[in-house]
């Protein structure tokens, strides 16, 4: 037996030292003793804990290796020192060995360490050896000088598996979690590169991300310093937790995924980070130009993607279409004219489309089809809603060249689906919001009874126009108010519909006869403002004299007859500077002049008349 002076003490750097015949320290009497396979990514680390008489020996092996680990582990103490031997789940790696060792050992004197399920398995090789069940001794045992704490690890990957936790030199045995595969195996990871050793190990061992996740907080409750699995590289203290939050992250159960044959573990990491990418996108983006973009950059790493064109139907049925050339800013046609004949179409007569044409892949389901259009060649995907069956939503994905149809290229389309149809869904519901916010605004600006402005939208618009015209030196513009003359006696008469349809044939006339650029505001109950940008004075006069023409030539139809209506009204031009409640008070003085000397008539107001200091900026 050699003395602590002579151990071998862990270097990270030599690749060699796992084809060494000696036993390695990584840790205070924590040895590794397992032995290198040639040429397999697979190797299965065994580790011993040395305790004088009660020492312990972790996933001993198989057959291919017991022999040099028992070589390693008599140059740390004689072999009846071993008193326990965990298994932390039955695979043959680790207890192929057992029939072996019992010939081997004072099998009496020696505890098997594993868990009840473990047990039920592992007594088929009818061996001599004791159990010590972990879930019987509440997941403790207590040695001289240590304790070690079972952590209990279920389906990962076995339903009884476990790890050991050392509390005296914080090494956490970790099974099969943070086990890796390694083409030039170490014993201690380097660097977080070793990650891409773990990550199609987890992926693909690791039956679902949930399971995974539970075992990591196990056992992240414990204090580790370094992280010894069965199968990869000892992860030290620096990278502990760097492996652990990368290996949150992952996505686990890739088997599950696996029609290809062989081992297509890259291909399927592969497949998995564009999963992961595509939900992802949808996770980080909400504008519908930035999903559309970044889901056409991840799925041309398994699609010659030239381009992608999403379609959908809205809530009045119209095809709103989504193409690159509109930076995907949705524009809306007609059913009738959408370029993609199936939008609308019933999962049940996309099947039958797909009984008779050949193109639509795979085979009996309805993912997508594969079409010629104008020469080129395009796959069509429906995404049908889960309720209705019918594809209100469609994708075109323009390919460089055909491709084959195979198993990834259905994963990667399948899996597309749902969060195309989820961002497509999202972006219709922002348009009709966007739509009736809209709705509400112009509802806010216009009054519902004559379609003119209202006085909320007036103070916006007008000021704009103000400001305006104090920048342009030799613009003018003109403020007129107009009041319809005798209005009450209209509602008295005839009641107050027929005002109503009054003041609605009024406000048509104004508005059919003025210039886009003017104002008409609904300014009180029968006053309307106008407010006339590049207008002087004098055009002001003659367009309202013509504006009253109108309205007088166009008599209120009553039950007793034609009834003449006349306006009065007041004009003024604005003064550069001056506020809109200063050229309003103008205006509506002028208007009581005109009402004043008789109605029916234009009273305009040339001079200053009414300017003050005080209300020119
Ligand atoms: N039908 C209807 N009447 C309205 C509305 N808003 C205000 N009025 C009525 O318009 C009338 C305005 O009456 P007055 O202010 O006395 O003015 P007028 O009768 O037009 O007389 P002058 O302006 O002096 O020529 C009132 O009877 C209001 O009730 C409306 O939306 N619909």
């Amino acid at each position: 037996m050699q003395t602590m002076e002579q151990r071998v003490i862990a270097d990270p750097a030599p690749q060699n030292i796992l084809a060494s015949d000696k036993p390695v320290e990584i840790a205070d009497r924590v040895w590794w003793v397992g032995h290198l396979i040639p040429d397999d990514n697979f190797q299965c680390h065994v580790y011993l804990i040395e305790q004088g008489t009660e020492s312990v020996l972790i996933d001993p092996g198989s057959m291919l290796t017991i022999e040099q680990t028992l070589k390693k582990v008599e140059q740390v103490i004689p072999l009846n020192h071993l008193k326990y031997i965990i298994c932390q789940h039955q695979d043959p790696d680790i207890t192929a060995s057992l029939p072996y060792l019992a010939k081997k050992l004072q099998s009496k004197d020696v505890h098997l360490v594993t868990h009840w399920r473990s047990q039920a398995l592992l007594k088929h090789y009818g061996l001599n050896f004791p159990f010590w069940l972990v879930d019987r001794h509440n997941w403790q045992l207590e040695l001289e000088d240590r304790m070690l704490n079972f952590v209990f690890t279920p389906y990962a990957h076995f339903p009884g598996a476990f790890c050991t936790f050392d509390g005296k030199t914080r090494v956490m045995f970790s099974s099969d979690l943070f086990g890796g595969f390694t083409e030039n195996p170490t014993l201690i990871a380097e660097d977080e590169a070793y990650f891409e050793c773990l990550r199609p190990f987890h992926e693909h061992y690791m039956p679902s991300r949930d399971i995974l996740q539970f075992a990591l907080t196990q056992l992240r409750q414990y204090p580790i310093r370094m992280i010894a699995p069965q199968h990869g590289s000892v992860i030290p203290e620096h990278l502990v937790d760097f492996m652990f939050n990368q290996l949150q992250q992952l996505d686990c159960g890739l088997y599950l995924l696996m029609q290809e044959q062989g081992h297509a573990f890259k291909k399927l990491s592969q497949l998995n980070q564009t999963l992961r990418d595509i939900t992802d996108t949808m996770l980080l983006y909400r504008d519908f130009k930035d999903i559309a973009s970044t889901l056409r950059n991840i799925i041309q790493r398994d699609l010659p993607v030239a381009s992608l064109e999403f379609f959908a139907l809205d809530s009045n049925d119209c095809c709103v279409s989504f193409l690159p050339k509109h930076r995907y800013l949705g524009h809306t046609c007609t059913q009738d004219c959408c370029p993609v004949k199936y939008l609308g179409i019933h999962k049940q007569d996309w099947l039958d489309e797909a009984e008779q044409d050949l193109n639509i892949q795979p085979a009996g389901t309805p993912a997508y089809s594969l079409k010629y259009e104008n020469n080129r060649l395009a796959l069509l995907v429906p995404l049908f809603g889960p309720k209705s069956q019918q594809a209100r939503q469609m994708v075109r994905i323009w390919l460089h060249y055909p491709t084959l149809q195979t198993d990834t290229l259905n994963r990667v389309i399948c899996s597309l689906t749902t969060p195309l149809q989820i961002a497509l869904e999202r972006e219709m519901i922002y348009r009709e919001i966007e739509k009736n916010r809209n709705e509400a605004y112009q509802r806010s600006i216009r009054d519902p009874l004559t379609g003119c402005f209202t006085r909320y939208y007036m103070e916006e618009a007008v000021s704009r126009l103000f400001a305006l015209h104090d920048r342009e030196k030799d613009s003018c513009l003109s403020v007129v108010m107009i009041d319809i003359d005798y209005f009450k006696r209209i509602n008295d008469t005839w009641g107050h519909t027929l005002g109503d349809e009054a003041l609605q044939q009024i406000a048509l006339t104004l508005r059919d006869n003025i210039r886009d650029s003017d104002i008409l505001v609904r300014y009180g109950g029968e006053e309307f403002l106008l407010c006339m940008p590049l207008c002087s004075l004098d055009e002001a006069r003659k367009k309202v004299e013509k504006l009253r023409e109108l309205i007088s030539a166009q008599p209120l139809a009553t039950p007793t007859g034609d009834h003449k209506i006349t306006a009065s009204a007041g004009a003024v031009e604005r003064q550069r500077g001056e506020s809109l409640e200063h050229a309003l008070r103008r205006a509506d003085y002028a208007l009581y002049k005109a009402k004043y000397n008789g109605r029916d008539r234009l009273c305009v107001i040339e001079d200053l008349e009414l300017i003050s200091k005080e209300f020119i900026v």
